[in-house]
């Protein structure tokens, strides 16, 4: 199998977009999206899939375990790993920003930032000149500002529905987000027969 492809897939919501875009450079993997397996084979494409956390792919990508992936611009700036960002898919579109309730001052010490982010959120207030402390947290980041347990969240918006149904409001944009095709350094040079027309056919598509 040395000269097939393995590509980590990000289970969840960007999969879809991401498999309707491979779909057209000639890989079907749409029916894979109904399936509990963690890895897939393609003979007919010579290409293995394995679905991963969106958060981990970077991660398959960077220890070799998959020559490629598709990975959310957000986890890449979280991660900051050592693989090649080599086209932006300009799928599954939104942006990273930091929101908190309305005509709510940052508290003068130490305010406090709930996030999924901390990296890019330290960075950020880092930069806007603001010592803060990050409370991390998994999910429904935009509970933490409700309940006053932090002045802010950083956190992806897309419609600005949880944030308008939660009567937060956004005080800053950070970075627009879209997924990017990624790959393993060693596999960008070995593997350049199987990875070049790939990406060719991808650029094309975006
Ligand atoms: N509204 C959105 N909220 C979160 N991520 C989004 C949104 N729109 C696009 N994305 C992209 O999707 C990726 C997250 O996908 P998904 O929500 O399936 O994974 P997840 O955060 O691990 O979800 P969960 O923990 O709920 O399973 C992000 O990295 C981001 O690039
Ligand atoms: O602007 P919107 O379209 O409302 O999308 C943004 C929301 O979607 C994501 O949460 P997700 O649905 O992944 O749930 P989570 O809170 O469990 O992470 C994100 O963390 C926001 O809460």
């Amino acid at each position: 199998m040395n000269n097939w492809l393995t590509i980590a897939m990000p289970k969840g919501r960007i999969f879809e977009e991401a498999a309707e875009l491979l779909q057209k450079v000639g890989y079907d993997f749409t029916d894979v999206e109904d399936s509990r397996k963690l890895i897939l084979d393609f003979p007919e494409y010579k290409v293995r899939l394995m679905m991963a956390k969106p958060m981990d792919v970077v991660t398959y990508v960077e220890y070799g375990a998959a020559d490629c992936g598709i990975a959310g611009k957000d986890v890449l700036l979280e991660q900051d790993r050592d693989v090649y960002e080599v086209l932006d898919l300009q799928i599954s579109g939104c942006y990273l920003a930091v929101a908190g309730l309305p005509d709510n001052p940052l508290s003068k010490i130490a305010p406090k930032i709930a996030t999924k982010y901390p990296r890019v959120a330290s960075e950020y207030f880092r930069e806007q000149g603001e010592q803060i402390e990050i409370i991390p947290l998994n999910g429904s980041i935009e509970l933490a500002p409700l309940i006053g347990l932090t002045d802010r969240i950083v956190d992806i918006v897309s419609s600005g529905q949880t944030l308008r149904e939660n009567g937060l409001v956004e005080y800053e944009k950070i970075a627009d987000i879209t997924s990017r095709f990624i790959v393993n350094p060693v596999s960008y040079r070995i593997k350049n027969e199987q990875l070049d027309p790939l990406i060719e056919a991808l650029s094309e598509y975006v």
